[in-house]
C-alpha cells in the first residue's frame, strides 16, 4: 500500500515506518524489501524510517498493518504523534485478545480524537506491488476518510471501493482466513474442482450468518471484503493461510509449520476464537468447528471430512429459506 500511494503524484510524501533498521536502509538506499516483496522494485520516493513521530506527526492518513497480537502496542507507541481529526486505517485482517478485539475498536481507543476506517479486499501485497489490476474496500462512517483514502490509493492499477458497514468489512477480511486453511487442505488432498466450489460457497453462508448474529450486514459479504477476498485467499498459494491448510493437508504439524512459515497466518489464532465465540453465542459454524478440532483438538483432517459429509443437508442460501433447525449429523 506504501508503494501504490508513494507512486500517486498528488500524495506528498509517503512514509513507511518499519522496526528493522536494516530493511529501513534497504527501502531507503536500493529501494527493495527481498523478503516480502522480492521481484518489485520499489518507487524511489518511499521513504522508511525507523521514528515513529516521522511516520505519524505530518500525515494525514495513516495506515496501520501490524499482525492483530502487535496492532494495539504499536498504536499505543504512535499515538502521542497524532493529532485530533486525523485519519487512521488499519489494514490488518485479524481478531485480537484478550476479548474479542477489532482494529477499528482499538484504533478509537488507542489514538484518542482519531477518525478511524477498514481497508480490506483481495488484496496479495506481492500482486498488489507488482500492480497488477486490483480492488480494494475502504469502510468508515466518515465519508471523508473514504474520500481521502480513494484519492490516496486510487490509480490505474487499484480502485477503492466504499462502504459505510465497517464491521461487516473487517469481520469478513478476519473470518476469510480460517476457510483459506481449509481451502489449502482441500487443494492438498486434490479433494477437486466441485469440492473447491462447495467450500467457498459454503464458507459465504457461514461467514454471513455469524456476521449477522454479530450485528454486520451479511450484505457486505456479497462484495470485494467478502466474496472477493475470500475467492482470492482460498484459491492462491500467495496467501500465507492457504499456505498453512495445504501443509496441513500434507500432515505437517501445525507447530512446524507456523515456524517455518516465518510470517503470520492470522487465520491458526482467528479460528480459536471465532469457534469458541460462536459455540457461546450458539451459532452453526461446522467448517470452522471441523478446523478446530484439526488445529487444537488432534482430530484428524478424513474424520472431520467424514463428519462434514454426513451432515444433515440444509437450506442453500438461508436468507431466502430459513433453515430447518441444527444440522445434526444424519449418521454416525
Ligand atoms: N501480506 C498480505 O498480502 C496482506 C494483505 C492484506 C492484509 N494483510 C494483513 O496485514 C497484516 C500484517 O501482515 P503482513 O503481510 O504485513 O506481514 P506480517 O504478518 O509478517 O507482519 C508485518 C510486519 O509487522 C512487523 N511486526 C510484527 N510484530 C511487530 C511489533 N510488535 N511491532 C512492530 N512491527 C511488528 C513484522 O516485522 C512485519 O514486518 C495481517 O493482519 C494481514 O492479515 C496482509
Ligand atoms: O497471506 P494471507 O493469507 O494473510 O492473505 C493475504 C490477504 O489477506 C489477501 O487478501
Amino acid at each position: 500500500m506504501a508503494s501504490i500511494a508513494a507512486n500517486n503524484p498528488q500524495v506528498l510524501d509517503t512514509v513507511q515506518w518499519i522496526r528493522d533498521g536494516d530493511v529501513v536502509d534497504e527501502i531507503n538506499t536500493a529501494h527493495t524489501n527481498l523478503k516480502y516483496l522480492p521481484d518489485t522494485a520499489l518507487p524511489l520516493n518511499l521513504k522508511a524510517t525507523t521514528s515513529l513521530e516521522e511516520a505519524v506527526r505530518n500525515a494525514e492518513l495513516v495506515m496501520v498493518a501490524i499482525p492483530s497480537e502487535h496492532f494495539r502496542s504499536v498504536c499505543e507507541d504512535a499515538a502521542e504523534f497524532s493529532h485530533s481529526g486525523q485519519f487512521w486505517v488499519s489494514l490488518t485482517k485479524g481478531i485480537a485478545q484478550p476479548g474479542f478485539q477489532f482494529m477499528s475498536a482499538i484504533l478509537a481507543s488507542a489514538v484518542p480524537g482519531c477518525v478511524t476506517g477498514v481497508l480490506s479486499g483481495p488484496n496479495l501485497a506481492r500482486e498488489v506491488a507488482a500492480q497488477v489490476p486490483t480492488a480494494t474496500v475502504i469502510a468508515s462512517e466518515s465519508a471523508e476518510l473514504r474520500a481521502v483514502t480513494q484519492l490516496t490509493l486510487g490509480c490505474d492499477s487499484f480502485r477503492v471501493y466504499e462502504n459505510s458497514d465497517v464491521f461487516g468489512v473487517e469481520l469478513a477480511g478476519a473470518l476469510k482466513n480460517i476457510y483459506a486453511i481449509i481451502a489449502g487442505m482441500a487443494a492438498a488432498m486434490n479433494l477437486g474442482e466441485n469440492s473447491k466450489a462447495m467450500l467457498i460457497t459454503r464458507s459465504l453462508a457461514e461467514m454471513s450468518r455469524f456476521a449477522e448474529r454479530m450485528g454486520a450486514n451479511p450484505m457486505t459479504f456479497l462484495g470485494l471484503a467478502g466474496v472477493g477476498d475470500l475467492v482470492v485467499t482460498c484459491s492462491s498459494p500467495l496467501s500465507r493461510n492457504y499456505r498453512v491448510g495445504y501443509s496441513l493437508g500434507q500432515h505437517e504439524s501445525v507447530e512446524s509449520i507456523v515456524s517455518s512459515l516465518g510470517q503470520v497466518a492470522e487465520g491458526v489464532n482467528t479460528t480459536r476464537l471465532v469457534a469458541e465465540r460462536a459455540r457461546e453465542l450458539g451459532i452453526d459454524m461446522p467448517l470452522a468447528f471441523g478446523l478446530y478440532a484439526i488445529l487444537y483438538q488432534q482430530v484428524s483432517v478424513d474424520k472431520v471430512l467424514r463428519s462434514l459429509m454426513s451432515r444433515g443437508q440444509n437450506s442453500d442460501v438461508e436468507f431466502i429459506l430459513p433453515r430447518s433447525g441444527p444440522e445434526a449429523p444424519s449418521s454416525s
